[in-house]
Order: structure tokens, then C-alpha cells, then sequence
């Protein structure tokens, strides 16, 4: 069954579109939800939590209707807000605690669940210290640990990496894919970030402006392309030249030369170039798509 599904899926504010007619449908595993700024990734998650109404179109998670089954849906999801919204006063620990006795866990459980959900996510000691003396990063794995403390079958995690620094950034994105690897949870990601999802997803959607540009495994995504990149240490010109020279198809993109791979003798043919011109060869791999390729190649969708 899939975890997600819209089905023309509309919201509409009165100066804009949020979601326009989004159809998509989300599988099991770690999906990463992309789109710049103000496509309409929170909206998204907001309809499908039912925080916010839809204008027209359906959805459903986990196989419930959004509008006729919420309770029974938000039973079973954990959603990790994108904005600062936790109490400064009280210690991670009580927080937790609190939100799990609110998904209905009895007194002991809700206990014994937070502290092994808190070491999860990277929290020790601190987390008996008011929240208010936290660094961004420790706030965030608090907002993680309140997402999963019910043991939910599916998480909305709301740009996680958000305002992280590069360290940071890593050991979240880390955690996110432990989600679904160690606890079996499947997981909804947003970010603005194309490059970090491309690590950790299995499959991403692409959306902007509320409109629905691309949704495909990874691997398809970044599928190798049926061209060669090669790096020399000599004069990216002159290198193309010869391999040029050699009867190969050459385009430049800064120091990578791109060839056009005809089969496998074509390594061979660029090799033989490379040594017979004396050149050092720094790379020589075949040439992988990157998500950002996709948001270039729908300038004109994105740009009316
Ligand atoms: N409550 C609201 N009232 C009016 N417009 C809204 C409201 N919430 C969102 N919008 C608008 O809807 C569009 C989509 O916003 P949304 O927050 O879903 O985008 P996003 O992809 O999550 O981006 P960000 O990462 O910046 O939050 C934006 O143009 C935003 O200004």
C-alpha cells in the first residue's frame, strides 16, 4: 500500500497557490520532498496532518482519507515541525515525556520510550536542562524525538537540517536515514537543498510553485548518463583537441571533458589519448546526473 497519495490535490490562498492540482503517489522507505523556498513542501504536510484544509483534491496516508479518517491517520504519524516552536522552560526529557502520555502511552511506557527515543537522536545529559539553553542542533533533535516517541509508521519531517552547520547537517541527515533503517518508519523529508536528499532518499519528488516537476527513484535520478567525464592535467582545450583528434565526440564543462561513450573501447581510446600525449589523468568515470539537472532542464516550466 502506499503511504502517500494526492490526487489533484489544490490549495489556494487569496494572493496564491500553494499546491496546484498535485497528483503524486509515495512508497515505502525515506522520501525527500524538494522544492525551493515557498513551493508549497509545508502546505503540503499541513493537508496531510489536517492542520490546514485543502481547497479541492484528495490525499490519503497510510490508506486513510485525509478529510474522513484524521484521527486514525495522525495516530499513526509523527511530524517534526520546521519553525523553533518548543517551551524554553521545561528539559527535553519532560517535553517528550508529555507529548508521548499525549499519544495515549501509559505513565511507565511513555518514560522508558522518550529516554531510549532521546539516545536515539544524540541526547544525554542535557536532556534533563531546560530547552531554552539548547543550540539549534540539540533543538532539533528534541523536535526529531517528539516525531517518533509514539512509534509511528510514517514521519513528516519538516526541513530537519535547518540551520545546521555542515557537521550538523550530516549527523541529522544521518539520523533521518536510521529512521527508516533501524525502526523500519517510512519517512517524509522536505529541504530546500537538493544535493543532501540525493544522499539519503530512496525516491524524491520535486515540486514548485505547487506543481508537481518530478517524482522517481534516486538511482533514476542520478542514472549514469551516456557520457564519459574526463579530467586531464593539461590545458582542458588542448586536451579536447586531441581527444577530438582521436575520432571522439568532446564537449567542455569547466575542467571536465565530457566524451560521449560509444562502448567500452572508448575508455580505451581515451586512455591511449591521454598517455600518448604524455597528460596525467586526474578522472576518468562515467558521468552521473545530478537532481539539480532537473530543476535546469524545466527553466521554462519554472519561469512562465
Ligand atoms: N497561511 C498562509 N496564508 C497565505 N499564504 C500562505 C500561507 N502559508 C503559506 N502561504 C504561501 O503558500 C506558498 C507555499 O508556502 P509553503 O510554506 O508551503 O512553502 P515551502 O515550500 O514549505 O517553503 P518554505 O521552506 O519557505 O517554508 C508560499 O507562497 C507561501 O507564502
Amino acid at each position: 500500500m502506499p503511504v502517500i497519495t494526492t490526487d489533484r490535490l489544490t490549495k489556494r490562498y487569496p494572493k496564491v497557490t500553494a499546491l496546484d492540482q498535485l497528483t503524486v503517489e509515495v512508497g515505502e522507505g525515506v522520501t525527500g520532498l524538494v522544492g525551493a523556498n515557498g513551493a508549497g513542501k509545508s502546505t503540503l504536510i499541513k493537508i496531510l496532518l489536517g492542520l490546514t484544509p485543502s481547497t479541492s483534491g484528495r490525499a490519503t496516508v497510510l490508506g486513510h482519507d485525509i478529510h474522513d479518517d484524521g484521527a486514525a491517520l495522525r495516530a499513526r504519524v509523527g511530524y517534526m515541525p520546521e519553525h523553533d516552536c518548543l517551551p524554553p522552560d521545561v528539559s527535553a526529557t519532560e517535553l517528550v515525556v508529555h507529548l508521548a502520555r499525549m499519544s495515549g502511552l501509559p505513565p511507565d511506557a511513555a518514560r522508558e520510550r522518550t529516554a531510549d527515543t532521546l539516545r536515539h537522536v544524540g541526547l544525554y545529559e542535557e536532556r534533563y536542562r531546560p530547552i531554552g539553553g539548547y543550540s539549534t542542533g540539540m533543538k532539533q533533535r528534541v523536535k526529531l524525538a517528539q516525531a517518533l516517541v509514539h512509534d509511528p509508521d510514517v514521519v513528516f519531517l519538516d526541513e530537519p537540517t535547518n540551520g545546521l552547520d555542515p557537521v550538523g547537517r550530516d549527523e541529522m541527515l544521518g539520523l533521518v536515514r536510521r529512521i527508516h533503517d533501524d525502526f523500519g518508519i517510512s519517512v517524509l523529508v522536505t529541504s530546500h537543498l537538493l544535493g543532501e536528499l540525493e544522499r539519503i532518499c530512496d525516491h524524491v519528488v520535486v515540486i514548485d510553485a505547487g506543481v508537481l516537476l518530478r517524482s522517481s527513484s534516486v538511482a533514476d535520478f542520478t542514472q549514469a548518463s551516456a557520457q564519459l567525464a574526463v579530467e586531464v592535467t593539461a590545458d582542458p582545450g588542448t586536451a579536447a583537441a586531441a581527444l577530438t583528434a582521436a575520432g571522439l565526440q568532446v564537449t567542455r564543462d569547466g575542467v571536465l571533458l565530457l566524451v560521449d561513450l560509444a562502448g567500452e573501447e572508448t575508455y580505451d581510446l581515451v586512455r591511449d589519448v591521454v598517455a600518448d600525449q604524455g597528460y596525467g589523468l586526474v578522472r576518468l568515470e562515467p558521468r552521473r546526473h545530478h537532481i539539480a539537472e532537473v530543476f535546469e532542464g524545466q527553466a521554462t516550466h519554472v519561469a512562465p
